[in-house]
Formats: C-alpha cells, structure tokens, sequence
C-alpha cells in the first residue's frame, strides 16, 4: 500500500517566497527540480524534456528506476553541510522575522547532511512514509546509517513499517546492508510478512546475497540454542543450582547510594551458546571493521566529577520502596568522563533480540524487576596491559515504545510487557556488562563510593570501591547508570565486554516474574 504524496507537504518544500537561510536555501532550491523523480508521485510531471514532446498527449513519463530516485536525491543532498550548521551569532539576525515556506521545510527536513540523514532515519523508524517522501524528494542519501549500521530501510523492516519499506525500495535503497554485529539485513529483521515479501520480491533482482548460507546456518542454530535456553532460564528449570546472585551495595545499609538500587553480580545465568555466539559477534566485528578508540588522559577532572558525586538529592517523587533519589547529571560532563578510557569499541545492534533475550532472561532469574534490555550494545575492549576506564557515571538511552512491548517482539516477555505499560518507562535506568572473557587478575569493575577525591587513571586505579567484579567469562553485573564506577587496569589483554543498558520496574509492578529461589546465594 503507498501513501500518496501530498501537494501540502510537496509546496511545503517548494514554493517559497521567503528568504531560505545559508543553506537552507542550498537544500530546498535543489529539490524544485524533482518532483518528477520521486517514485510513484502522484503529480503529473511538468518535466518538458525532448522525451516528452514524442509521447502520446496523454501519456505519462516514464517512472524513474530506483536508481535514478536514489541518486537524484543524493546529489540534492551533497549540496549540503556535510556538517552540522551552528546558528548564527547573536545578534546578527534580525530580531523578529517569520521564515518562508522554504526555510521552514528546510529546518523540518534539516539542513545539513547529518540532520537530513537523522531525519530520514526518524522518519523510517517511526513509519512516516509522507515525511519520508518529503525528504527522499528534498535530497537524502537513501542508505545512510546510523553508528549503529542501520539504513533507513533496516529500521523500516525491523519495525515492520511496510509503506515505508516499499517506498523505500522504490527509491533505490540497498537490501543487501547489514547492521554492525551479526550483520543481519533488513529481510532478517523483518518484523512481518508484508515486510518480508516486498524485501525478498526486491531481493530477486538485487545481486549481492544478505549473508552467505553456512554463516546463516550457524547463526540459526545459535540462536535456537540460546531461545531455548533463554526459555528454560526464564521458566526456572536451571535455576536453582546454576545462578549465583551477588548483592554488590547493601540497600539497608546504604540506602541513599545511587547503586543501592540493584547493584548485582551474576554467575551462570547466561547460556554458554549465548556467550559464544557474542564471542563469534566480535570476531566478526573486530575482523571487518576498524574499533572506535579514545585514550586515556592523565587529566584530573576532580572538580567536575565532584558535581555529580556530591550526596544526591532527596526527591519526594522518586521514593518507593527499593528506590533511591537520583543525582542529575550533566550529559555533556558525563560523556567527557566516559570518552577518557582505554578501551576500544565495536557497535552492535541486537536487532533480532537473541541476546537481549538473554541478557534479560538472566537479570529476571536474578531477581531483577528486568523490563526490558536495549538493542543498541558495544563490545568493550582492552588492548593495551595498564588501560583502563577513568570514574565516571553512565547515562540512560530513550527506550523506543517499539521495544518496550517485549523484548525481541516474539513474545517471550509478554508478562513484562504488561508490567512495563504500568511502570510508563521511557529511559534505561541500568547498565550492564557481560564479561566474554576471564581476567586471573586485574580490569575488575569497581563500584564506587564516589570519586571525589580521586579521578581519571589515578582513580581508576586507586578509588576506594564498594565492589571489585572480577571479569569473569558469563559473568553479568548490573548497576544503576547512576552508580560512580571505573575500569581498573587491565594486567592481560582477556578483558572483553558486551556493555549495554537495560530498565527495571519498580518492585511493585514489575517483578511479579520473580521466585524467592533467585534470592538464594
Ligand atoms: O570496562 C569496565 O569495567 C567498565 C566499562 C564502563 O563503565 C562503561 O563502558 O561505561
Ligand atoms: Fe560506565
């Protein structure tokens, strides 16, 4: 089923009579020309090229291949910044000036690359075909990514948005793409079989294959084995015996520390296909693509770290029993702090939900009120001996409303779907780590008092902590983002993490899941 394109949103972008700003104006002039190459418009072309003059009066032009849509609206979009425009300085502009038609589709549409390729990718992953529409027409590059790897097409199918999919393939967006991490393709994410259909019909024609069959193979019987697990996990039948829960900060002793919310330590509670499976994920990763690396600096952030570790804030609305008041953070400080480690990092994107599965699967045998587990993951790792990750805090990702409806959307989770709607969470409140690898000694996590005294490599390495967790293969610890915490130094080259986040309930809606046996220790 198309959308058809509306002139609303069509004169939007191209009659102007306002002044389009710096390149705004770039964007929308460019994409006046182009109505005629947008796939299956609706508006008859007032193209007046020599074809035209030998057809039949009544005939329309011939449509425009995906491979015209998508390049046509590529070189609309080169046009562009290929930065993000800062605003003009104060006091340049005149105070009071109401933007045209032009400029203001410009804004909506961003105006430089990245924006216009956020845009896209919003557009895609909310299913909003006509926005879509608007900027394919207005210039986009059809394939670009998130840092994740996922195209505009990618998220359309894992979010099932058929119109957007079909749009898409008629604007010439590539199916063979694959995400970071396991590389599954867009058909592979394919959240239904409207989806699935218009992916495969365009695959026939396509000539890369998405993956080739033995890796697929060997992908499906991991994932089989780990749904099975992941099963009897939650189903209890391992339990008992195999899980080792550790409490890491004591809620009564400490009961206003923001790591008292949940702070634990966990042994066996994720299945070894799971964790060989991640271990194939990062061979993969680390093979074909270059890690995202940051060095540590020897700086000394004392003062600024002190502003998030002072003793938080008691808060009347956030005190349920189990709870703790939570400190504020600056995102802006906090990602300064995070990007002073030593570790390297390749992205991962769980599209089809085999390790958030898991992952969940484990917190909820924990004893975690676990709602939910995001899809975006790095794998962390140490390459040099001495690195380290200096005392800092995480911070919380929006949850998608998509994902909140269970985890991987088969229907596993239902119970927590149920309980999340009560809870109305929007952001991640922990982060987890899933050690791949054993460490004999060094690169513990350290879950800290604070770090106010001792910051950057010094505090990673000398900070008193509440907790030192051993890096230990299948071992997951789980925390509060809020909890000040930092990387010890590494003293072997074992130290491989799958780092993410993850959301709890509160414990009166959301661990009805949980049996008194995940207490045992
Ligand atoms: O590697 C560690 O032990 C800590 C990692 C961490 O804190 C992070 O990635 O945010
Ligand atoms: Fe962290």
């Amino acid at each position: 089923m198309e959308t058809e394109w509306t002139c609303d949103a069509c004169g939007a972008v191209e009659d102007d009579e306002g002044e389009g700003e710096g390149e705004a104006s770039s964007s929308s002039s460019s994409s006046s020309s182009s109505s005629s190459s947008l796939p299956s418009s609706s508006s008859s072309s007032s193209s007046s090229s020599s074809d035209d003059k030998n057809r039949e009066p009544n005939a329309s032009p011939p449509s425009p291949s995906p491979a015209e849509v998508a390049a046509a609206s590529k070189a609309k979009w080169l046009l562009l910044s290929p930065t993000v425009v800062k605003q003009k300085k104060k006091g340049t502009a005149p105070k009071f000036k109401a933007l045209g038609p032009r400029a203001t589709a410009s804004i909506a549409l961003g105006s430089s690359r990245p924006k216009r390729s956020d845009a896209m990718l919003a557009a895609a992953n909310d299913g909003d075909a006509l926005r879509l529409r608007a900027l394919i027409d207005a210039g986009v590059d059809v394939d670009a990514s998130d840092e994740y790897g996922a195209t505009a097409l990618f998220l359309a199918s894992w979010r099932g948005r058929e119109d957007v999919v079909k749009l898409l393939l008629a604007s010439g967006a590539d199916a063979t793409r694959t995400v970071k991490g396991g590389r599954v393709a867009a058909l592979d994410a394919a959240r239904n079989e409207g989806v699935a259909a218009a992916l495969t019909s365009a695959m026939k024609t396509a000539s890369a294959t998405v993956t080739d069959r033995a890796r697929r193979l060997e992908d499906a019987q991991l994932a089989i084995l780990a749904r099975v697990e992941t099963l009897e996990a939650r189903a209890g039948v391992r339990r008992p015996t195999e899980i080792r829960v550790r409490t890491l900060i004591d809620p009564i002793a400490m009961p206003t520390h923001p790591g008292a919310w949940y702070s634990l330590c966990v042994d066996g509670g994720v299945s070894d296909a799971t964790l060989r499976r991640l271990e194939a994920t990062y061979a993969d990763a680390s093979s074909s693509e270059k890690p995202l690396v940051s060095e540590m600096s020897d700086a000394d952030d004392v003062d600024i770290v002190s502003e998030f570790t002072e003793p938080p804030p008691a808060s009347a609305s956030d005190s349920s029993p189990g709870t703790h008041s939570r400190t504020s953070l600056d995102p802006n400080l906090s990602a300064r702090l995070r990007a002073d480690t030593c570790a390297t990092r390749w992205y991962f994107l769980d599209a089809t939900g085999w390790a958030r599965d898991a992952i969940l699967a484990a917190a909820i045998a924990a004893g975690a009120p676990a709602l939910g587990v995001h899809p975006q993951m790095r794998l962390l790792r140490y390459p040099k001996i001495g690195g380290v990750m200096a005392p800092h805090v995480d911070l919380p990702k929006a949850v998608d409303p998509e994902d909140s409806r269970g985890v991987s959307g088969f229907g596993f989770f239902s119970n927590a779907t149920k309980a999340e709607a009560a809870a109305d969470v929007t952001r991640t409140t922990h982060t987890f780590l899933l050690y791949l690898r054993t460490c004999e000694r060094g690169g513990e996590t350290a879950l800290l008092r604070e770090v106010k005294s001792e910051c950057g490599a010094v505090g990673a390495r000398e900070a008193a902590a509440l907790a030192d967790v051993r890096p230990v293969r299948g071992r997951l610890l789980i925390f509060p983002h809020e909890c000040p915490h930092a990387g010890r130094p590494v003293t072997d080259r074992n130290k491989l993490v799958v780092r993410g986040e993850l959301w709890l309930g509160r414990e009166s809606g959301g661990g009805d899941d949980v049996d008194d046996e995940a207490d045992e220790r």
